[in-house]
């Protein structure tokens, strides 16, 4: 299935129980030339700190980028987070477990040889992973397949990510799915209702992983996806959660309360609180979005 993107103030907002898990590139943050080019606006650490508040600490980044570069990015925040899709992962209590690194070395020979040979390519190195940037010189496109495909040959337990302009190698049993999984059963997260937005075709396994859970999971922009809601970009998303803090953080305090049903009277909901909290009630009917 493959809907058609929302207008922000369709998509249901955020209910006081959830668990929000966020993609990086092309999700968050809009995508750039470089991957050192992405910038963050600074609104958006701002939405985010409003939400790990309200939530209790029950929002994570789950991306392809290492934990240090998230960090980096999202500074001063400090968030739960996968990295290397899912390669490395940091919990609430700051705890990081990391996947033994699979040898690599063919995989970065054949990329930097090609990098070498034709201008425009980018070798990114990351703990567990290596990928091999195009978006410079988009026609060498199958030349990078070819050569990482070549380079992966006997190499079980590896296997070929296509990103949005960009080859990734990879663990096989790394994956964006199972890292949410995981938070899934610890504190903060656990009991929760998981959200995840993404971008692209490696955010696919956390989409499955939260809707077969009941959660919700919204693609950010074009493209087949499993998500049974889309918004059209990341300055939607970015309004849209943004809206949820605000409703959030007017909504009264009452711990992990279960959301109202849908159709049922917005209990929770204060004149005070105003339609975004009630909208935020009503959001009861998002998981699953059936
Ligand atoms: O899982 P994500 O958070 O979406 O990370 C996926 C990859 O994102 C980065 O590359 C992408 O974004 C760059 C900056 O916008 C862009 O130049 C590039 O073409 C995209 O593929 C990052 O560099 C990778 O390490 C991530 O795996």
């Amino acid at each position: 299935m493959s809907p058609a993107p929302l207008s922000v103030s369709e998509l249901p907002l955020l209910t006081p129980d959830a668990a929000l898990f966020l993609d990086f590139d092309g999700t968050l943050a809009d995508l750039a030339p470089r991957p050192d080019a992405v910038r963050v606006p600074p609104s958006l650490i701002h939405t985010l700190q409003r939400l790990q508040q309200a939530l209790h600490g029950a929002v994570a980044v789950v991306s392809g980028r290492p934990l240090e570069q998230l960090d980096e990015l999202l500074r001063p925040l400090r968030l739960p987070s996968a990295g290397v899709h899912g390669v490395e992962r940091r919990s609430a209590d700051g705890y990081v477990q990391r996947l033994a690194a699979p040898a690599l070395d063919r995989v970065i020979e054949a990329a930097q040889a090609l990098c070498a040979r034709l201008p425009g390519l980018l070798v990114e190195r990351k703990h567990g992973a290596v990928a091999l940037h195009y978006r410079q010189a988009p026609e060498l496109r199958p030349y990078c397949e070819a050569a990482l495909r070549a380079a992966l040959e006997d190499a079980p337990g590896l296997t070929l990510l296509h990103g949005k302009m960009v080859y990734e190698v990879k663990p096989a049993v790394a994956n964006k799915g199972h890292a949410i999984q995981a938070f899934l059963r610890e504190p903060p997260f656990r009991g929760r209702r998981a959200l995840f937005a993404g971008d692209d075709v490696t955010d696919e396994d956390g989409f499955a992983a939260v809707q077969s859970e009941g959660g919700t999971a919204i693609k950010v922009g074009d493209g087949p996806s499993c998500a049974r809601w889309r918004l059209g970009d990341p300055q939607a998303l970015r309004e849209w959660l943004a809206q949820c803090a605000h409703a959030l953080d007017a909504a009264p305090v009452n711990g992990n309360r279960p959301a109202a049903a849908p159709g049922e009277a917005a209990a929770g909901t204060s004149r005070e609180a105003g339609p975004e909290a009630a909208r935020a009630v009503r959001a009861a009917a998002l998981p699953g979005g059936a």
